[in-house]
């Protein structure tokens, strides 16, 4: 509209002399076609010049008393004929008015203070301030001398006005084609293609920056663990084999066959192949007398251990499975102390809820020396997890078939204010190292937790379910880009 007024005005006219006079002409706000000139301007349609102006306007004081009457006036104005107490016409007055009115109404020699009453000294005022701002508010010339008294007074002040003045550009002109940005399946239907002007393409233009890739969640935390492990001397166990046999899931962990964790409501066993062909023979002897009769100073369990049940195939329940591969390869050698660690996929026939999957990651450590005591698991516990940010840790008697003693490990959680379970810790029993083959001085401190339970705790995720698959919140992958952490 503003656009089509300032053309359609040139074709007619040599030239808008103020932009001022013309938006209060056309009724159309003055800052829309100070915004149209200058984008004419800039391709060439017209051609502006800036002018300034310089004016006096009303300040919000200055307005109030356009309308309502100079202050002067609203005192005198509350005064009767007969006079009034100074308590009582100070209770007429606007209070914000009355102090500078009454001084101002003194000064003009309108009222008198009496001993008792203030009262009319002029029988009748007129109120030139309120003249006076009208005046200046309709643009009338004023006084110099008025126009000083009004500054003193705060009631005006001086402003620039920026405005320009309007011709014909070179480019000039009625109505301007306006560029499009893209050509549109409406363009190529209604033939409008034709003879469509494009706008350029700004090559200097910057561009959206290109998205890098970023880490999952639970990538970022396995990372920031294994930096952890890494930095505490420890050494990566390989944890590729995600099928694995009865044998190292758990009777080598002295975990006992009729154990309910080895039922198929807790474990997926495989079909295919459903049973493992190759496991160590004498070691695997020596596991079944440990189970039945014991030995190493134990009873055992003194039941009918069967080799089928042991070669039954099923998919990892716990990086334990791995931890036993790997002590028993290192009985094989001279004895030699070792730190590792593992973080990998485990799987539970678990009913999936808020806090399960049938799958998830878990975050293994173990230490194998001689004569380690529980003091220090304890002490290795309290540095892992201090690194993690949770230095506060409470330790509760457990019960694993492969740990003796066992414990569960809390933390204090600052945001929930209470003690959260963070994960499972022990000594491996002598049931299980010793028919390994291990010097019967070594001992082994581990400890176990999920990947999953930090990760939920650190991104306030409270639906495990938020953290696999399209669940995954985008918004929470983007605080982890690749490029400033590293891809591991
Ligand atoms: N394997 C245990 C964790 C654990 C590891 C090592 C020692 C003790 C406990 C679990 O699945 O919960």
């Amino acid at each position: 509209m503003a656009e089509d007024a300032i053309l359609g005005f040139l074709e007619k006219n040599e030239e808008i002399p103020d932009s001022g006079k013309f938006a209060d002409e056309f009724g159309i706000d003055h800052d829309e076609i100070v915004n149209i000139t200058k984008s004419l301007h800039a391709y060439e349609l017209v051609l502006a010049q800036d002018i300034k102006k310089e004016r006096w306007v009303l300040t919000d004081e200055g307005r109030l008393y356009a309308t309502a009457g100079s202050p002067e006036v609203q005192v005198y104005s509350a005064i009767p004929p007969e006079g009034i107490s100074p308590d009582e016409l100070q209770k007429k007055v606007d209070p914000s008015v009355f102090k500078i009115g009454f001084s101002q109404a003194m000064k003009n020699k309108w009222v008198e203070r009496g001993k008792q009453l203030v009262s009319r000294k002029v029988e009748h005022v007129d109120d030139v301030v309120k003249g006076l701002l009208s005046d200046i508010q309709a643009e009338k010339m004023v006084e110099q001398g008025e126009i000083d008294a009004l500054k003193r007074r705060k009631l005006i002040i001086l402003q620039t006005w920026k405005g320009y003045s309007i011709r014909k550009g070179p480019s000039y002109a009625p109505k301007r084609k306006k560029a499009a940005t893209d050509l549109t399946r409406e363009h190529l239907q209604s033939g409008a293609w034709k003879d469509l002007e494009l706008k350029e393409y700004n090559f200097n233009a910057k561009g959206l920056p290109p998205e890098g890739g970023h880490l999952h969640p639970l990538l970022k935390v396995r990372k920031q663990l294994k930096d952890i492990f890494l930095q505490m001397g420890f050494e990566e166990m390989p944890t590729n084999n995600f099928a694995e046999s009865s044998f190292w899931n758990f009777d080598a962990l002295f975990q006992p066959q009729q154990h309910p964790a080895r039922d198929s409501h807790d474990t997926f066993f495989l079909k295919d192949p459903s049973t493992t062909k190759c496991l160590p023979e004498d070691y695997v002897e020596r596991v079944k007398c440990v189970h039945e009769s014991g030995g190493y100073e134990s009873r055992g369990y003194g039941y009918d251990w069967k080799r089928e049940e042991a070669n039954k195939n099923l998919l990892r329940t716990h990086t334990t499975a791995v931890s036993s591969r790997m002590l028993y390869a290192l009985a094989q050698k001279p004895f030699a102390p070792k730190k590792y660690f593992s973080i990998d996929r485990v799987f539970r026939n678990e009913a999936v809820d808020r806090t399960h999957l049938a799958e998830f990651h878990q975050i293994e450590g173990l230490i194998c020396d001689r004569g380690l005591t529980l003091g220090d698991l304890i002490g290795v516990l309290h540095d892992f997890f201090s690194r993690l940010g949770m230095t506060k840790l409470r330790f509760k008697p457990a019960y694993n078939p492969y740990t003796e003693p066992s414990m569960e490990i809390f933390s204090y959680h600052e945001g929930f204010k209470k003690w959260v379970e963070i994960g499972n810790s022990g000594m491996f029993r002598p049931e299980m190292l010793l028919p390994m083959g291990l010097p019967d001085d070594v001992r082994v401190v581990a400890w176990g937790l999920s990947l999953e339970r930090p990760t939920m705790i650190l991104y306030g995720i409270d639906n495990i379910r938020d953290l696999f698959g399209h669940k995954v919140d985008l918004g929470l992958m983007k605080k982890n880009p690749i490029c400033r952490i590293g891809l591991e």
